[in-house]
């Protein structure tokens, strides 16, 4: 199969989509990579070292697209992309199409097939193409909310650890699985004072066990949201719902009732965000603030960090990668039920159910389209 990596376009997006050690393993396997030039130079993964490893060097994403069989990818792709698919191509990376009408209009027309690192699961009940992200955005959370927390940036002017003799800040994170606990452990690590809300009790209790009485837990409704969010200094959004856009949990009328200056991290955001006034930002330009509350929205945030979530995205994905080059996208998906829930688009059809729902397509169940 002829493997192609093009260069990632999105606003500061230096993450590549294969390292040239995925490639090795790629061309051991007897299969042709194709990497767009300089896809991972920013991040010091060089041509020569991709090509020393036996992948061929093309020039622009068109002519990448042209001849792949599959494209990998990091990024949903963009526009111009996705109109550079082909119909029966195979594009396997993150899409998170429930809150992105138009890149699943375009994707269904493509005719491609469509699989989303997102919604592949695991036995124990995992994301494990979501997770080594997950990780890397939870831990980046704390980062960019101390940050914000700075006079400069609108905020409070709260350092996250206090000083003796003053008091820590108050973290609160919504949703306890990779990206919350990962904040947890952040915010734990610099002395905040820190909560963590879910709606999973079996989660609570594990969370509990592991870290004692350093974190506290709550369960998730309305009633702690509230409390916890009108107290907080800084509030982390890190609920999921696979594949479906994320509840709005947090609405203005909290924010009026916060300290202004306060900050909110949405993680959630390339799920469409689980406060009601976020919008996705870039890394360019980051927050924004409404009703006197820092908003930090980045959509890619382990972009930030390219390097480090380069090697940690493809360490999880190249079996994947191996498993659909070596026996084609319909007996891979036949022979793991995990890597066919990362089945969102078959040839013009929506097979996720959370995305055909939402966006109001009809659905036709995966395990059908790969018969
Ligand atoms: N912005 C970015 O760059 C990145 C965003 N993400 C996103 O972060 C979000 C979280 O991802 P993960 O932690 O991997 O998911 P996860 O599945 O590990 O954890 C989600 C948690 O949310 C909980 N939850 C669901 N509804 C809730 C509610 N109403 N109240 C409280 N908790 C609730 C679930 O019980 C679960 O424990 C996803 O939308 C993911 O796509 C992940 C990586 C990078
Ligand atoms: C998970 C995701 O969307 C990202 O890493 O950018
Ligand atoms: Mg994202």
């Amino acid at each position: 199969m002829i493997i192609g990596v093009p260069k990632e376009i999105k606003n500061h997006e230096y993450r590549i989509g294969m390292t040239p050690a995925g490639v090795r393993e790629l061309v051991a396997a007897g299969h042709q990579v194709i990497i767009q030039s300089d896809g991972g130079t920013a991040i010091g993964l060089t041509n020569e070292q991709y090509e020393a490893a036996g992948a061929t060097l093309i020039e622009t994403a068109q002519e990448i697209f042209a001849q792949a069989d599959m494209i990998v990818k990091v990024k949903e792709p963009q526009p111009n992309e996705c109109k550079m698919l082909r119909s029966g191509q195979i594009l396997f990376t993150y899409l998170h199409l429930a809150p992105d009408p138009e890149q699943t209009k375009l994707l269904v027309a493509s005719d491609a097939i469509a699989i989303a690192y997102e919604t592949v699961t695991d036995n124990h009940g995992g994301l494990p193409l979501l997770a080594p992200m997950s990780e890397v955005a939870g831990r980046m959370a704390i980062q960019a909310g101390a940050h914000s927390l700075e006079i400069a940036q609108g905020g409070l002017g709260t350092l996250l650890g206090g000083v003796p003799g003053v008091a820590p800040a108050k973290v609160v994170v919504i949703g306890g699985g990779v990206v919350g606990i990962n904040a947890a452990r952040m915010a734990m690590g610099l002395g905040a004072d820190v909560t963590i809300l879910d709606r999973s009790l079996p989660r609570l209790k594990q969370l509990d066990e592991i870290y004692g009485p350093q974190l506290k837990t709550l369960y998730s409704n309305t009633e702690t949201i509230e409390a916890e969010v009108i107290a907080a200094d800084l509030v982390v959004g890190a609920v999921l719902i696979p594949g479906a856009a994320a509840p709005k949990l947090v609405t203005r009328e909290h924010l009026k009732q916060m300290k202004s200056g306060a900050v909110l991290v949405d993680v959630a955001i390339d799920q469409g965000g689980c406060f009601e006034t976020s919008h996705a930002t870039t890394h360019q330009d980051p927050i924004y603030i409404e009703e006197g509350i820092v908003h930090y929205c980045v959509a890619n945030m382990p972009g930030g960090v390219a390097r480090t979530s380069t090697f940690a995205l493809t360490n999880a994905t190249l079996p994947f990668i191996l498993a659909l080059a070596n026996k084609g996208f319909k007996q891979a998906l036949q022979d793991d039920i995990h890597l066919l829930n990362g089945l969102n688009i078959h040839r013009g059809k929506v097979t996720y159910k959370a995305v055909a729902e939402v966006l109001n397509y009809p659905y036709q169940p995966a395990a059908e389209a790969t018969q």
